[in-house]
């Protein structure tokens, strides 16, 4: 199957630095891909350079097969929409959607067809005569997306898309626009710094670093196995240690832990999901003391330092409100070796 989009070792320099160093990626026909990654990682200049915004020092982007190099961003087929989503202050609601359209010479009856449509989907009935000053943010980030869809691009593509909103909005948006993508089934590549949008959002998360793409794979598979110290500690994972192999077992600062049947033997950088870390009474497994717990929504992380080792690294587990023991108190830890994931250096 031909990929919808195809980036071929992608280049873009920027004086002696590599914005994009060599970037491989396909996406397929209704798929929702999202990058993620620090700032300066390259996301924005990835989507620019699809959008031909951005010409590339090396490599291709092939549309549906097709070399994209000498060919402008508006004949691309591509639809963009930008964290600042720009709307036309000086158009109402329905004149902004048009715009697309209207560039294309759509008759007038059929546009406005479109635009009723578009505004439905987007849970703006109605709204095409409402100015654009009255609008809430929320709502201006939906007919951002209208005006962005109303072409019918081959590809949408979303940098930030719901970057300035408050969090209650952006979780309940965007699964939203989970739902409107798969009813529609469009193609969607999308940049965000958020993890939880990209991971609720996408079928495919790409993880960058440094204009190079760190890991690919689904949201669960990159969420549960995380390839590198980078990816953990960007996902948030801070449970990482030095160990050494032998006999199927990894000697670390947190005791003897599990590793994954056909680990070499020798020095590893081990990761310990907190999922793995197993609370039980203080004198089965490793002692550890409780220095401090943090609510993350209902759940409560628990950050353990081993009894006698007050200097190593900090271990976390994940709790229920209820079976969160207490700041200070002695628990013993086993380690579930599901949840323990080699590192690559
Ligand atoms: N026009 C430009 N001129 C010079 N350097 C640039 C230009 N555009 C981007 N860069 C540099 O290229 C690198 C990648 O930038 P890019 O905007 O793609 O990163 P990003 O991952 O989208 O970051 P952010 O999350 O902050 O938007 C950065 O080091 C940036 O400073």
């Amino acid at each position: 199957m031909t990929a919808l989009l195809r980036i071929a070792s992608a280049t873009v320099r920027f004086g002696d630095r590599a914005a994009l160093d060599g970037v491989d990626l396909d996406v397929a026909a209704h798929e929702t891909v999202c990058v993620l990654g620090p700032s300066g990682s390259g996301k924005s200049t990835l989507l620019r350079a699809v959008a031909g915004l951005q010409p590339l020092d090396g490599g291709r982007v092939l549309l549906d097969g097709a070399d994209q190099a000498g060919t402008p961003p508006h004949r691309r087929g591509v639809g963009l929409m930008f964290q600042d989503h720009q709307l036309f202050p000086q158009r109402d609601v329905g004149g902004n959607v048009a715009f697309g359209p209207r560039m294309h010479k759509v008759p007038r009856a059929r546009r406005d067809r479109r635009v009723a449509e578009l505004l439905d989907l987007v849970g703006l009935p109605g709204a095409a005569g409402r100015e654009v000053g009255t609008l809430s943010g929320g709502e201006q980030q939906r007919v951002a997306l209208a005006r962005a869809l109303a072409p019918e691009p081959r590809l949408l593509m979303l940098d930030e898309p719901l970057g300035q909103l408050d969090r209650s909005l952006r979780e309940r948006l965007v699964v939203e626009l989970r739902q409107l993508f798969g009813q529609l089934g469009t193609t969607v590549l999308a940049v965000t710094h958020d993890q939880g949008e990209a991971f609720a959002l996408a079928d495919r998360v790409v993880v960058m670093r440094d204009g190079r793409i760190a890991q690919t794979g689904t949201p669960l598979a990159v969420w549960q196995q995380p390839a590198s110290e980078f990816v953990a500690r960007f996902l948030g994972f801070d449970t990482i240690t030095d160990g050494a192999v032998s006999g199927g077992v990894a000697v670390t600062d947190w005791g003897k832990l599990p590793v994954p049947d056909g680990t070499p033997e020798g020095p590893v950088r081990l990761l310990v999901r907190p999922p793995g870390v197993l609370l039980g009474p203080a004198d089965e497994g490793l002692l550890c003391e409780v220095r401090a717990r943090t609510f993350r929504g209902g759940r409560v992380a628990v950050i353990l330092g081993v009894v006698g080792a007050e200097r190593g690294p900090a271990l976390e587990a994940e709790c229920t409100l209820r079976d969160a023991p207490a700041e200070g108190e002695r628990i013993g830890v086993t380690f579930d070796p599901a949840e323990i994931v080699v590192l690559d250096r």
